[in-house]
């Protein structure tokens, strides 16, 4: 690491080592195979399914439970034979992920140190840090403020032309018969120097190589277990200053645009009690997982590709009631995921685990989560505080509502076992009350509104010391730089003594390397995507397209208009940049005349559900979004999902595509590109991609979308072009050419019709670092 890099690392994090340190390579588990012996006794059969991780870290154990490609629903192109493509594999990071950094970067501009990743917006939208003009109101502390402060102001930026490479035909239906090239990527401008977030990881990494090293640890649980309990991390004067800073200029800027508090529509569990149910579930039904009650799928029919395995849910240890709420839900055979991890869970390990998207991931912790709350003692009727026994942590409000949901699927036959939700834009009073007034056994919650709650409900933190299972749904998201410290207090919040379970559908290096700050030592990470096959759905066909900005709009359009005349079941996702170029986007559709819904956070928590919930039940709509909805969200039978600029990074893009082709069901991804954006493809290139047919856009489209853009309202326009050139600011490789960057910014500008480019408040130039450069107005 450059000794500069450090300095600024350390100026970032007083406890940064002086010298930079190296972690060494992972080590490799062999303790694996005799262990799932032990566990699957007469599975072992199957030993193509369990796979060591050549790069696995101490610990760590990889099971494979498909060990060949689905054929069931795979297409018979044969993009996907011979690629080589490591499970886990460490890759290059490109970009600010999420907007909670947003806000720290902005900060750190001042102190001129590394930038953290450019997000896109806001995933919890109740801890809203971003940079955003608006929404600052004073709260009744720090925590609470920042919190309020806003999602992401949205920032923005532009192109430069490049013929876009021509192709064969042009639908975009349900591409069955599209012409499939396989263009290679010839991504010229791959990285040479490491990208923002991986310099931020790099520094993450020192830091985290200085206290809790998993080369060097020696029981790495511990070392944060150390500091549990302790007080938050000391800031170095230059970082408070900074978000000081931050505050009063969120405050600045404030819109006065309060928003809406509502209760979100969330189900809430009924408050019926059955002491004695739950004792007899608690009977004979928990015995440590064995080969008799459980099986992992077997080989033959991991080979038909199906996301089910061939194990009934009735042979596993599971409560009665349980398997009431399972049937009744529709539920008869477990899914890979849930039959790989229920029979560690049930026995009370810690599970880090990796399994495509739509896979039920859900289910599987929940599940075993119930059980746990069942072999609880049930408190007594007059315990103020009972204890809260299971903690859900989601990142969006979205998705802690659709976990909560369901949970209380499973819990219909479990009537004195209660969840709550705790999510931001709702108000922090009404969910005390229900969670007063309600069994609450399990609670379900985005990291920040949480944090409200530990600092700002009598009696909660009390409560939360009743925990025993403890999950990160999305854990890598949830572990990353823009949700750490959240996720650390909430850890020092919950007792040592717990069982903790890692989910998601993307786990990379960086992540493994420090899952022990919430993991024990002796955790099994149980990975179902087998090693040498791609993290994403071989039933969703991805392409790109690289075509200059002004072509955007109208290819769009095209491939909108293409796709719905072939399939006229087609429920579309755009995901956009950034909130306030989603609502741009949005927009433009609507005025085309599309069937088009926006979801973002610059909406309501009332306006999001309803929309969210309208999308899930609906066909025929196209719903225009920011990155609110790129995780976790089940909407079932996405048809496509188009990807407009660059995603945040590579986790992103496979999330994003992972609305789609859920269950096993078929779907279709196109990633939308300007020429210079390009260089992501070379993130995704171990990723079946291939390029698209360019969209023919005849001159009446055309006229049609300037037309569109035309009658779209000035303020979406100015606050898009704000968004857009902050979003791409801060990206190491678009953003450090800041001329070029204006270049493109007010290119984009163009695109929305504007002959002048928007001005911005000074303020916000001078924090995104481009005062006076040329081509920008300011105000
Ligand atoms: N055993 C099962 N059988 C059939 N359907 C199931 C089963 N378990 C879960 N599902 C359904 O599968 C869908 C996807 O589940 P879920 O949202 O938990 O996926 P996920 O793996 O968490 O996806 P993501 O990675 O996108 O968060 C949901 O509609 C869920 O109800």
């Amino acid at each position: 690491m450059p000794a500069k890099l450090l300095t600024h690392l350390r100026l970032l994090h007083p406890s940064l080592p002086t010298a930079s340190m190296k972690l060494g390579p992972s080590s490799h588990s062999s303790r694996a195979i005799p262990l799932l012996y032990r566990i699957f006794p007469f599975k072992l059969k199957y030993h193509g399914l369990l796979l060591l991780g050549r790069d696995s870290p101490p610990g760590f154990r990889m099971l494979s439970a498909q060990p060949h490609r689905d054929r069931y629903f795979s297409r018979s192109d044969g993009r996907r034979s011979g690629r080589e493509v490591g499970a886990v594999k460490a890759r290059p990071k490109s970009l600010i992920e999420d907007e909670a950094e947003l806000s720290d970067w902005v900060s750190d501009l001042r102190t001129d140190s590394l930038r953290g990743k450019l997000t896109s917006e806001d995933d919890d939208s109740d801890r809203e840090r971003g940079f955003r003009g608006g929404r600052g109101r004073s709260g009744r502390n720090e925590t609470k403020r920042r919190r309020r402060e806003s999602d992401s102001e949205e920032f923005g930026e532009s192109i430069r032309q490049r013929t876009p490479r021509s192709s064969g035909g042009k639908s975009y239906g349900n591409g069955r018969d599209s012409s499939r090239a396989t263009g290679r990527f010839e991504s010229k401008e791959d990285d040479e120097e490491f990208s923002p977030r991986t310099r931020r990881r790099l520094g993450d990494r020192s830091v985290r190589g200085s206290m809790t090293s998993p080369m060097r640890r020696k029981g790495s649980g511990r070392v944060l277990d150390d500091q549990r309990g302790s007080k938050p991390q000391r800031r170095n004067g230059g970082m408070v200053k900074a978000e000081e800073e931050r505050r009063s200029l969120t405050d600045l800027i404030s819109e006065e645009e309060e928003e809406e508090e509502e209760e979100t529509e969330v189900d809430e569990s009924d408050d019926g009690d059955d002491d004695e149910y739950v004792k007899r579930g608690t009977n004979s039904l928990f015995g440590a997982p064995s080969g008799e009650s459980v099986r992992v799928a077997s080989p033959e029919k991991s080979a038909s590709n199906s996301y089910l395995s061939e194990t009934r849910f009735d042979q596993c240890a599971v409560s009665p009631p349980s398997l009431k709420g399972i049937r009744d839900a529709g539920y008869e055979k477990m899914t890979v995921v849930q039959e790989a991890t229920l029979p560690f869970i049930l026995k009370g390990k810690d599970v880090l685990a990796k399994a495509k998207t739509g896979t039920g991931k859900t289910v599987a912790f929940l599940l075993p989560s119930i059980e746990v709350v069942l072999k609880s003692c049930a408190p007594e009727r007059d315990q103020k505080q009972p204890p809260i026994l299971v903690l859900v942590i989601c990142p969006t409000r979205e998705l802690a509502s659709q976990a909560a949901s369901e949970a209380n699927t499973l819990l219909k036959y479990h009537p004195s076992i209660g969840v709550q939700v705790v999510i931001g834009g709702t108000r922090l009073a009404l969910e005390q009350k229900r969670m007063q007034a309600n069994p609450c056994q399990i609670l379900v919650a985005t990291p920040g509104r949480l944090r409200d709650h530990i600092e700002n409900t009598a009696g909660f933190a009390t409560r939360l010391m009743g925990v025993k299972v403890l999950v990160l749904d999305e854990a890598d998201h949830l572990l990353d730089m823009g949700f750490r410290k959240d996720i650390e207090k909430i850890i020092a919040a919950v007792p040592k003594q717990r069982q903790t379970l890692l989910f998601s559908a993307t786990v990379a290096e960086e992540v493994r390397q420090i899952c022990h700050i919430a993991l024990k030592r002796d955790h099994e990470f149980i990975n179902t995507v087998e090693e040498g096959t791609e993290e994403t759905h071989s039933q969703v066909r991805q392409m790109h397209l690289v075509a200059p900005l002004d072509k955007q709009f109208s290819m769009l359009y095209t491939i909108l208009k293409d796709h719905i005349a072939d399939d006229v079941h087609f429920k579309v996702l755009v995901f956009c940049t950034t909130a306030m170029v989603t609502a741009l986007v949005a927009d433009v559709l609507e005025e085309l005349s599309l069937n088009v819904r926006q979801i973002h956070s610059r909406k309501s928590q009332s306006y999001r559900t309803r929309v969210s919930d309208e999308f899930r039940k609906s066909k025929g709509l196209i719903l225009v979004t920011s990155d609110v909805s790129a995780r976790g969200v089940d909407y079932p039978d996405v048809t496509l999902v188009i990807q407009m600029g660059l995603p945040a990074d590579r986790e992103q893009y496979i999330h994003r595509l992972g609305r789609t082709g859920r269950k096993g069901k078929e779907g279709q991804g196109i990633l939308l590109l300007a020429p210079w954006e390009e260089f992501f493809l070379s993130t995704v290139k171990d990723l079946p991609i291939t390029k698209a047919p360019v969209p023919s856009v005849d001159p009446d489209t055309k006229k049609k979308v300037e037309r569109a853009l035309s009658h779209v309202e000035m303020k979406s326009k100015e606050a898009a072009y704000q968004a857009w050139l902050g979003y791409y600011n801060s990206n190491k490789k678009i953003g450090k050419d800041k001329y070029r960057l204006v270049e493109l910014a007010n290119e984009f500008s163009r695109c929305m019709g504007l002959d002048t480019p928007p001005a911005i408040p000074k303020l916000i130039l001078g924090k995104m670092g481009l005062r006076n450069v040329p081509g920008l107005r300011s105000k």
